[in-house]
């Protein structure tokens, strides 16, 4: 009763319908229908609800003990999701507490408290015990208040008629709204608790002002503390709620079950509870029923909840149709009378999100590219679409950034020197503009890998205290047409607004290769147009303008001719791979970073002799790992033999232990590398060897012997000598196979190559041969022409043929008279070697003597004894030592194009495919 008095709409619709059945009963008397209308259901309801249900007068016979199961409905009954789990809620039933639901809302049925429930608890965990116990307080005054009858509605027209945005911003109002009430009430009641206790303490005879100073203190306290306590927890409700709604929404089953149409015709239809019809995607139908009547005759059908509903399968709708159609004119329903039957489409707002889930990735895409793209160090104009165009160059500021300075830049002092030049400028540009000098715009600083080209251009920025842009010319590469000339402008025009600066651009042949050369189909448009913008920025500066523009690279070679003239990159510097003095000064910066209780002079000149032709970067690579190998070994410092053991990593990679060698193969390369070993320890020109091995090491190598190049020192020139003494040096492995085993191995084909390139380089390139002459003859890594077509003619490729074979013969009867006449020798330092693996320069001593030519450079100083000292020099004619070799003197050494040193360099490997 109360409920209908509260829905004065509902009062009305039943007198009106009172009414009408009143005037009706006349017919209906008159009619054979057994089956009761569905006024006839409303008449009921109206009576159960003002009578008491026990009340026997008009029950009729189906409905005589209300609350059972109607004859064909207690299968759906008993099976109702909305039955197990306890009673359903009774209306009338007040709550324990004494406190009932709130006005305009209605309790939650078991089926919703659980839901709520599961939700809850998985939104809690995690959460601290504080915060859970007051989420349970909550929750509990919900189920105790109930949920509004606004927002029961607003999920019914959700469920049944979809989601629209209209009705989603309701759902979050009222959400909202009951989540801040539940949390208000819940702090008010807190409130009152606590300040029950208060008073009492108050009145209590207490420490007078003392007592009334802390009340005052606590009160103040809790009052700073409630807003944020209630903005968590009524978020964290909305939160749930949203959750909860959501879930109810998406998964309508779990309130509707699936029925037959035979359970629909005898249950529903012929009892007339059937309200209207929705046939839902022309394949299920919804039925709606008088909720009222079944309720009052069937209190404990679940159908008597809101928004329960039965469902059924349906074929086709105009089978539907006609099945209803005669159903209905079998109950004689009059055809004003019929039941409604409405179509809906639904799946709604889940098919809508998905239809448009294309559009919002697409957005979605959109948004994030235009946030990817502007994170450029930008401020500069043009950015283009979403600041694709924008310079990607790091801004560096020179106070906090950039801490590099000269000092930290060992050996490349020429380079400083000329770079000290910029940084004068940038510091005093008036020095140079008084005398009408021009400034330089910019420098090119080019070199093998690792050679310090960047750094050198950090500690400019360093020195001078002015911002450095920094940006690899790779970044200006985009598949965009029109992105690298734009992001030229950008970056030139951020540098214009922070004069004095300095721009660093690495590698620069990413974009400056020269304009003709760049492919065989064609240009490349966008890397010629992007170099164009940097030409014609360049030719912008005025000289007025302190932007300095360095750039680095690894090829200068093939730099366009238009980058390198002067107005542009003025200045040429070239940085080479460190000599042995610059070595140790490298060294010296870096040893600076370890803990070594070695002498460190000492130390510095030993390193630096073990490693020519590393880089700076090779360097600092080696310090590095020789700390992780001490780290490894728990030792508290990093002492020599981590040293060497980290060169020989950087150079060999690491030991291959897991590589296992039959006992012949270790025979074989014992042998092998004896055979290098007594070559080198015999040959006079050739290089003093620092140790022979047989482990076998990561980069494919199954033994290798160690030499020092130049004795340490920097090699500079090689005579034909020593020429021929290392060629014989690196045959002596397939020599002693020769000597030593009746078949020999492919282990020496590494060795073959060298032997091989630099027979040919002798013939081609150095003027050695006699036929050839004082020729040169660039081979294909030097020029394009040379890949495509040789550089000489059919007979001169005989010729040159012929030579290199001769010197490689001559090489091998050298070694093959040294190694015949010292085979003992051989055999001793191979057994030696097949029992330790590895041989020092002291352990050759031992077993050969010393070495009966003197060592030359620094390396005695180094490296201990070994060498006679003052030992046999060949005597020249008139009994003077011997000079090296004249006339014939191959080009200078070091530079990167000569293959010559870089044979030598570090390992002699045995080959990657020895056992192939
Ligand atoms: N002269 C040097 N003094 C001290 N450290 C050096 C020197 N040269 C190189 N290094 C070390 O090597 C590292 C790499 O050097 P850097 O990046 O400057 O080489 P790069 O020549 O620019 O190489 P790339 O051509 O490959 O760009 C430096 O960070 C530094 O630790």
């Amino acid at each position: 009763m109360a409920s209908i008095l509260r829905r004065p709409q509902n009062v009305a619709r039943s007198s009106r319908q009172l009414i009408e059945a009143a005037s009706l009963s006349q017919t209906l008397a008159r009619r054979p229908a057994t089956i009761p209308r569905p006024l006839y259901a409303y008449a009921r309801s109206r009576q159960y609800a003002t009578q008491k249900p026990d009340g026997k007068q008009n029950a009729g016979e189906v409905d005589k003990k209300p609350g059972a199961a109607p004859k064909g409905m207690e299968n759906l009954y008993s099976q109702s999701p909305m039955s197990p789990g306890g009673q359903p809620p009774d209306p009338n039933k007040k709550p324990e507490d004494g406190s009932g639901t709130l006005p305009g809302r209605t309790q939650l049925s078991p089926q919703e408290e659980k839901a709520m429930d599961d939700i809850f608890a998985l939104v809690k965990k995690g959460m601290p015990a504080s915060m859970t116990q007051d989420i349970d307080k909550a929750l509990a005054r919900i189920k105790k208040e109930g949920m509004p009858e606004e927002l029961r509605d607003t999920i019914k027209e959700c469920r049944d008629e979809g989601m629209s945005p209209a009705r989603a911003a309701k759902l979050w109002r009222l959400t909202t709204q009951m989540a801040r009430h539940t949390v208000e009430s819940e702090m008010k009641e807190k409130q009152k608790e606590d300040e029950q206790p208060k008073q009492q303490t108050s009145d209590a005879p207490g420490p007078g002002t003392q007592g009334k100073g802390k009340k005052k203190g606590s009160k103040t306290d809790e009052n700073m503390k409630m807003p944020e306590i209630r903005l968590d927890l009524s978020n964290f409700l909305v939160s749930a709620f949203v959750a909860y709604l959501l879930y109810r929404l998406v998964v309508p089953t779990e309130n509707s079950r699936e029925i037959t149409w035979q359970e629909f015709r005898n249950t529903f239809l012929d009892k007339g509870l059937v309200d209207k019809l929705v046939v839902v995607n022309g394949n299920r139908v919804r039925v709606h029923l008088h909720r009222d009547s079944v309720a009052s005759m069937y209190p404990e059908s679940p159908a008597a909840q809101a928004g329960f509903h039965y469902y059924f399968s349906i074929g086709s709708v105009e089978a539907f149709e006609r099945r209803m159609d005669d159903a209905q004119a079998e109950l004689v329903i009059p055809s004003t009378e019929r039941i409604p039957i409405s179509y809906h489409e639904e799946g709604g707002w889940f098919n809508t999100v998905l239809a448009f889930g294309p559009t919002l990735l697409f957005i979605g895409a959109i948004f994030y590219m235009s946030r990817r793209a502007g994170g450029g160090a930008g401020g500069g104009g043009g950015g283009g679409i979403f600041g694709m165009g924008r310079s990607r160059a790091k801004k560096f500021n020179q106070e906090t950034d950039i801490k590099v300075k000269f000092a930290d830049v060992a050996g490349m002092d020429e380079a400083k020197l000329e770079i000290q030049e910029f940084v004068s400028f940038l510091k005093e540009p008036s020095v140079y503009q008084k005398l009408g000098a021009k400034i330089p715009r910019g420098a090119i600083l080019s070199g093998p890998p690792g050679t310090g080209k960047t750094l050198l251009a950090k500690a400019t920025a360093g020195e001078s205290g002015v911002p450095f842009f920094s940006v690899s010319g790779s970044e200006f590469v985009e598949m965009f047409v029109g992105v690298g000339p734009s992001r030229v402008r950008d970056l030139f025009a951020n540098a214009r607004k922070n004069t004095p600066c300095i721009i660093f651009i690495d590698e620069i042949d990413a974009i400056g290769k020269a304009r003709g050369k760049q492919s065989f189909g064609g240009g490349n448009d966008e890397r010629e147009s992007t170099l164009n913008q940097i030409l014609t920025e360049m030719d912008g500066f005025n000289t007025q303008e302190q932007v300095v523009v360095l750039a680095g690279t690894n090829r200068a070679d093939v730099l366009d001719k238009a980058l390198m003239r002067p107005g542009r990159f003025d200045r040429h510097i070239t940085i080479d791979r460190p000599t042995m003095e610059g070595r140790k000064q490298i060294f010296g910066v870096h040893l600076g970073n370890v803990v070594s209780h070695e002498d460190m002079d000492h130390l510095k000149g030993r390193l630096s002799s073990l490693t020519p032709g590393f880089s700076g970067a090779d360097i600092a690579n080696v310090v590095n790992e020789a700390a992780l190998v001490a780290a490894r070994e728990s030792s508290d410092s990093v002492t020599m033999i981590h040293f060497e053991r980290a060169i020989e990593r950087v150079i060999g990679g690491l030991e291959k232990k897991s590589l296992v060698l039959t006992p012949e193969e270790k025979k074989t390369i014992a042998y092998h590398e004896a055979g290098h070993a007594i070559c080198g320890w015999y040959f006079q020109w050739a290089d003093p060897l620092l140790k022979v091995s047989i482990i076998p090491r990561g980069s494919g190598a199954l033994g290798y012997a160690q030499y020092l190049p130049g004795g340490g020192g920097d090699l500079v020139l090689m005579n034909m000598k020593q020429m021929m003494d290392r060629m014989a040096m690196t045959l002596g492995g397939r020599v002693s196979e020769e000597l030593h085993f009746d078949t020999v191995t492919s282990g020496a084909s590494d060795d073959f190559n060298k032997v091989t390139r630099t027979a040919t380089a002798m013939v081609t390139k150095w003027g050695m041969s006699a036929k050839i002459g004082y020729i040169y003859y660039p081979d294909g890594s030097e020029s394009q022409e040379a890949q495509l077509q040789k550089p000489f003619s059919e007979h001169t490729a005989q010729l040159v043929d012929s030579e290199v074979k001769r010197i490689v013969d001559e090489a091998h009867l050298q070694c093959k008279q040294l190694l015949t006449e010292k085979k003992k020798e051989v055999g001793i330092v191979a057994e030696e070697l097949l029992e330790k693996e590895v041989l020092t320069r002291d352990d050759l001593v031992r077993l050969l003597g010393r070495r009966p030519w003197e060592d030359k450079g620094e390396f005695s100083k180094y490296f201990g004894g070994g060498a006679m000292p003052g030992g046999p020099t060949k005597p020249g004619p008139n009994g003077e030592p011997e000079p090296p070799a004249g006339g014939n003197l191959p080009p200078p050494l070091g530079g990167q194009s000569e293959p010559a040193p870089s044979l030598y360099q570090g390992f002699e490997e045995l080959g990657r495919r020895w056992r192939a």
